[in-house]
């Protein structure tokens, strides 16, 4: 029997509405395209990205393959071209000025690469976790407990070149949780530093996460960082194309597994170097398998395995 019409529009809700459902971050073929004297840049290429509320993330991904772009959009700095981009329920395409002020000074905080950008320097560690929070009109009692959270109490009462780079991420992690915000979010928060400092920044970050609740999406090079998050995000091309998922196994060790990223009309990215070690390229040959799928340069046959 054919559907009635309310049975095809329930389905059709159900479908729409399936994808992310109410995760805390969703991004749904996201597409962001910059254009620079009439040259169009495609950074972000239908971007798929659903993140929990409470997640710590790692986006890692070659120079130029738009980890900068989607966290300018997840900060809602930068508006993209199309697609839906959605932050603890608030959909960042049509956010109207004054809830995008609102996002930014209160869902959301932001760490920056350059310690130079984060923090004003003549004020001190103290006054730089206050400023947010007078901005949105409360007071700045937190200041010392976030500065003491992230184990830089010490440094509440100097400014800022008189702190180590390492120091100063920490001040700017907690001007970042100053207006308790729900998401964080790091741009290369380690890459000026060395690695036992970086350990400490990263910890600063976990601690945020694990401690106040806040979800953390950090991109890095590092691997330090990448590899103790629970969930890494490869992105390839304006696209993600990979998930790295940690677990602890048996006998209390780590134990990672990759994955492809298979999105909603079944694309996947190959890995290049798979791709490159069987010379693939522009066609395959797939075969249905009872438990996998095989995927065969064009001109071979397959094995009987
Ligand atoms: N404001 C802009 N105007 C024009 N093109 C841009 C702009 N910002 C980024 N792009 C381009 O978009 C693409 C993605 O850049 P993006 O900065 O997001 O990459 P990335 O993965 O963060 O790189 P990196 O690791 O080097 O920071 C690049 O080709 C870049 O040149």
């Amino acid at each position: 029997m054919n559907p009635t019409l309310s049975e095809l529009e329930a389905r059709a809700t159900r479908k729409s509405t399936a994808f992310g459902g109410d995760a805390h971050i969703v991004c749904d073929n996201l597409v962001r395209i910059y254009k620079t004297e009439g040259v169009e840049v495609v950074a972000l290429q239908g971007l798929d990205l659903v993140i929990d509320e409470g997640e710590l993330v790692a986006i890692v991904g070659a120079s130029g393959s738009g980890k900068s772009t989607l966290l300018n959009v997840l900060s809602g700095l930068d508006v993209p071209t199309a697609g839906v981009a959605k932050v603890a329920g608030m959909d960042l395409l049509s956010m109207s000025a004054r809830d995008r002020l609102h996002y930014r000074r209160s869902v959301v905080g932001f760490i920056w690469q350059q310690t130079a950008r984060n923090l004003l320097p003549y004020l001190t560690s103290r006054e730089n976790v206050e400023l947010p929070m007078k901005l949105a009109g409360r007071r700045g009692g937190r200041a010392t407990e976030l500065l003491e959270l992230l184990g830089v109490g010490y440094c509440a009462d100097r400014r800022i070149p008189e702190m180590s780079g390492g120091e100063q991420q920490r001040v700017a992690i907690a001007v970042a949780l100053a207006n308790s915000p729900q998401l964080i979010l790091a741009d290369e928060p380690t890459g000026e530093l060395d690695s036992e400092t970086s350990e400490q920044v990263f910890d600063a970050l976990r601690k945020a996460n694990r401690e106040l609740g806040v979800t953390v999406v950090v991109v890095t090079h590092d691997p330090l960082v990448s590899e103790q998050v629970d969930r890494t995000v490869g992105i390839r091309d304006g696209r993600t194309s990979s998930e790295t998922l940690r677990r602890e196994g048996a006998e209390g060790q780590i134990v990672a597994e990759e994955y492809a990223v298979l999105d909603r009309v079944g694309r996947l990215q190959l890995p290049r170097d798979f791709m490159n070690a069987l010379d693939m390229e522009r066609r395959v040959r797939l075969e249905l398998e009872s438990d996998h799928i095989g995927v065969w340069p064009a001109r071979e046959e397959p094995s009987d395995d």
